[in-house]
């Protein structure tokens, strides 16, 4: 017998802290780019502060409306960790606040990802801690479950596993597998600096953009007098 929707995985593998620690400081937007521009979460996920968010993911599949594994989440997860938390996209009642945010802080968990809604948003600005999610709302959740822990869950569009890499920004947030990690860091490090190049370039007048009209010419593009 199994009581599906209402479990609790214990365990789950997470990768080297030096790997997830190296994508500090890389814009998402290079990372995605080297992913297919795959792996984005749904933009109308948003930072709720100025933080960026940088650590591996806890799960928690909850109810609408319900934070009960979400609560049991914050005792299980560890320092480092991000829970990640799928309430199907819901933002009619918050699943998380101040109390909860502060909590999460002081255990030395790296951050939340909620595809739903929070609360207590004034007090989230004075705290050194990164929240993301869809919406903010004062109505408040139950405690009831049903839910899971460590399962894979949608966040956002994407699948999001245990143990996965979390990266967010201004930009939003990129999910990266970690068997696919350190293959991502070296190309996203390539891609940062070929756009730092770019940047130089451009302050110098020496970009090439010669490439639009070949790329235009290429496709057939007609030009109209
Ligand atoms: O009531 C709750 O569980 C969510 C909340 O507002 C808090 O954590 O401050
Ligand atoms: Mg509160």
């Amino acid at each position: 017998m199994s009581n599906v929707g209402f479990r609790i995985y214990t365990k789950i593998e997470r990768p080297d802290r030096k790997l997830v620690e190296a994508f500090k400081g890389l814009p998402t937007p290079n990372i995605a780019d080297n992913m297919s521009r795959f792996f984005c979460v749904d933009a109308a996920i948003k930072p709720m502060n100025k933080h960026h968010l940088l650590g591996t993911a806890f799960t928690v599949r909850s109810s609408t409306a319900d934070n009960l594994l979400f609560h049991k989440a914050l005792d299980m997860a560890q320092p480092g960790d991000i829970i990640v938390v799928d309430v199907q996209g819901d933002t009619i009642n918050s699943v998380v606040g101040e109390i909860m945010m502060r909590y999460a802080m002081k255990r030395g968990i790296a951050g939340f990802l909620v595809d739903g809604a929070i609360r207590d948003f004034g007090g989230l600005q004075e705290l050194d801690f990164p929240v993301y999610a869809r919406a903010v709302t004062p109505m408040g959740p139950y405690k009831d479950g049903p839910g899971e822990i460590n399962v894979p869950v949608s966040c956002g569009g994407v699948v999001v596993n245990p143990g996965d890499i979390i990266v967010g920004d201004d930009d939003g947030v990129v999910v990266i597998s970690p068997k696919d990690a350190p293959e991502i860091l070296e190309k996203a490090r390539a891609t940062f600096a070929k756009e730092s190049a770019i940047f130089k370039a451009i302050e110098e007048g020496t970009w090439d953009r010669s490439w639009v009209d070949k790329t235009l010419k290429e496709k057939g593009c007609e030009f109209i007098d």
